[in-house]
């Protein structure tokens, strides 16, 4: 379980844009950060991963303080995903490969090499793996970052936005892959959607931000037509439909 408490943060000058934040999320689970525009999703998933310091509060992986790891022991346990993928001159193949450093000492094994293999194969990446990443489609890169946080292995997968270049067929090949993945090694993973309807779709639990502050957090019960147009301030009807929850904006 990944334990998260106290959690504050503010840019230099600015307003507080983490306000004490506390949650949890457990193995084995994906939970969706949902919320509006500058709610604070991205720099809460930044100070997790210590990109950012924030000014107070823990984030513990069972016993272990993850703001204390170095930065190579921290991405043993977190691998993030971000809005971003870089420029880069490298193939597609040493970019995955590039997931697993915190692991190498000087060179990639066969062990390393194959799981770089597998990993463009449950992608459907093989006919990409020579082609430079600079030269792909902005969905094909968001691809290829999601394979790389893959190859980390990590025990806490954190993602921001990663489908949103993606075609519909591709947002649910990395979701549902993600599902499966967090599901079978135990992980956990959280990821910023602004797809209703997906997280509902590929995700256990929710945490619905507003304000800076967490509005609420929980299942699928939480998503109720109140509970979005507080967050997002858009009236919205959730239905059931096979025993799913649908979001459908009624409009403004
Ligand atoms: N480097 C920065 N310096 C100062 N303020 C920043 C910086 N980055 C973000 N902010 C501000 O912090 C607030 C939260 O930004 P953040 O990117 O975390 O929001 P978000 O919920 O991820 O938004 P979005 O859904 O638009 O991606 C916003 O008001 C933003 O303007």
């Amino acid at each position: 379980m990944l334990q998260v408490d106290n959690l504050s943060f503010q840019y230099k000058r600015g307003t507080l844009i983490l306000d004490e934040l506390a949650f949890r999320a457990n193995a084995g689970e994906c939970l969706a950060i949902l919320g509006n525009n500058g709610a604070g999703k991205s720099t809460l998933l930044k100070c997790l991963n210590k990109i950012l310091r924030p000014q107070t509060g823990t984030v513990c992986l069972e016993e272990t303080s993850l703001l204390n790891l170095s930065n190579k022991e921290l991405a043993k346990h977190m691998a993030f995903v971000d809005q971003q993928s870089p420029e880069s001159q490298l193939s597609v193949f040493d970019t995955i490969l590039l997931g697993r450093r915190p692991y190498l000492n000087f060179v990639a094994s066969k062990k390393d090499k194959d799981l770089v293999q597998s990993l463009l194969n449950d992608l459907n990446l093989e006919d990409l793996a020579f082609r430079p990443v600079n030269e792909l489609s902005g969905g094909e890169r968001q691809k290829i970052m999601f394979a790389r946080a893959l190859a980390q292995q990590p025990k806490v997968l954190l993602m921001d936005e990663p489908t949103s270049s993606l075609d519909l067929r591709n947002k649910c090949e990395v979701l549902s892959l993600t599902r499966k993945v967090t599901q079978a090694k135990s992980m956990i993973t959280i990821v910023i959607l602004h797809d209703l309807n997906l997280s509902l779709e590929y995700c256990d639990r929710f945490l619905l931000m507003k304000d800076h502050q967490i509005y609420a957090a929980g299942d699928q019960s939480i998503i109720t037509s109140e509970a979005i147009e507080a967050t997002y301030g858009l009236r919205v009807n959730v239905h059931e439909l096979d025993g799913r929850k649908l979001v459908v904006p009624i409009g403004i």
